[in-house]
């Protein structure tokens, strides 16, 4: 380590998209997410009618959802494990430097000012900025920086966004492990496919050039390269999309529509979501509860899903290796693994 660089206050904002805490904050949450112009790309007279109308209506079947995790979502106390995580991986790393992880959430508490105010009281020398979406898209990664650099206005300390790391070295190990420890778990079955679900995106959005599918399939092709000892004679892999919301064409092929051949071509399913770091919603419920349903009437037997990657120590080690190659860049803006990021070297320093 530099020693000229010790001594340095450095704070880290782990961005995720944020989830209601109990019943009462699921409409309020959903209108948060549908008023966003990252969501839905339409003029803000029309975009606050039609997310106040789909708030409303969705508000019912998603608490059933939340009440089926509780009552709310998990994903802030996971969020907070992997702040404390990197916190402690940072220690190590950087022993001259005090480092603090904050939390900054797009749509539910910690809302980014808050978390944008408390950065600003503690004065740190250096931000680093760590969306924990590690394929990028417009409507996860954009949406949270740029809620961030309206609030951070003037904040002090010198500011490092690290865009994307989809093939990330430990981020791929990580998902390689955790999906060969539950396919033996489940008995090493024969024949089976290992289905990479990842959060689906409307078409027209992937279209107007966000990156993100093709980051998706980065990471599911640099995971596979590692489970060569699994793959092959009778043991496929697949990418498919799931969480479809509104009436426009999603990418495909949709986790539903896959799910259901693999069950009835008499596949054993492993199922790993690709896009998502923690547990919540769409991994707890659309994953664990409705889509294994799926499978079984459609005459699956064995359905698996491996866990998201929560503090696998791989992955905080790797978010480390980011967030340390982040502070010794020249550039404002940093792409973990992929070269051909859109994103690459764009913006200038906050
Ligand atoms: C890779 C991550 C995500 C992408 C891309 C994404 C796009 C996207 N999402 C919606 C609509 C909803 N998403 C909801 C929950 C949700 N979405 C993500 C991640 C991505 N979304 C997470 C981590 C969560 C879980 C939050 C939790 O509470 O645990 C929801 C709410 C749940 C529900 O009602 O189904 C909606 C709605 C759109 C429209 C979209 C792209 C345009
Ligand atoms: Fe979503
Ligand atoms: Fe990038």
């Amino acid at each position: 380590m530099n020693q000229a660089n010790s001594g340095r206050k450095i704070a880290v904002v782990l961005f995720n998209l944020g989830g209601p805490d109990g019943q009462a904050a699921v409409r309020p949450f959903l209108f948060n997410l549908f008023r966003d112009p990252a969501i839905i790309q339409a003029p803000f007279f029309v975009r606050y009618p039609v997310a106040a109308l789909i708030s409303t209506t969705r508000a019912k079947s998603a608490r059933a959802n939340y009440a089926l995790m509780g009552g709310g979502s998990p994903l802030l106390p996971e969020t907070d494990r992997q702040a404390r995580a990197l916190e402690a991986v940072l220690a190590q790393r950087l022993p001259g430097d005090t480092v603090k992880a904050f939390v900054a959430m797009r749509y539910w508490d910690p809302l980014t000012g808050e978390t944008a105010r408390a950065v600003k009281a503690w004065k740190p020398d250096e931000v680093v900025l760590l969306p924990l979406y590690p394929q990028y898209s417009t409507t996860t990664t954009a949406s949270s920086l740029k809620a961030w650099r309206r609030a951070y206005r003037k904040g002090p300390g010198r500011t490092t966004t690290l865009c994307c790391y989809p093939t990330a070295d430990g981020f791929v190990q990580a998902h390689a492990d955790l999906i060969r420890a539950e396919y033996v778990k489940a008995g090493s079955p024969r024949p089976a496919r290992i289905l990479f679900s990842a959060h689906g995106l409307p078409e027209k959005v992937i279209t107007a050039g966000d990156p993100y599918q093709r980051q998706v399939e980065a990471t599911a092709a640099a995971v596979v390269e590692r489970l060569g000892d699994i793959l092959g004679e009778g043991v496929d892999w697949k990418i498919s999309y799931q969480s479809r919301v509104g009436p426009l064409k999603w990418i495909g092929p949709s986790t539903d529509d896959e799910v259901k051949a693999a069950a009835q071509a008499g596949l054993a399913l492993v199922v790993t979501p690709i896009a998502f770091v923690s547990e919540h919603i769409e991994t707890l419920v659309e994953l664990d509860v409705e889509y294994r349903e799926l499978a079984y009437e459609h005459g699956g037997s064995i359905y698996a899903r491996v866990p998201a990657l929560g503090v696998a120590p791989a992955f905080i080690d790797c978010l480390g290796t980011l967030v340390t190659e982040a502070l010794s860049s020249e550039a404002p803006q940093v792409c973990g693994s992929d070269r051909s990021c859109p994103k690459t070297a764009s913006g200038a320093r906050a």
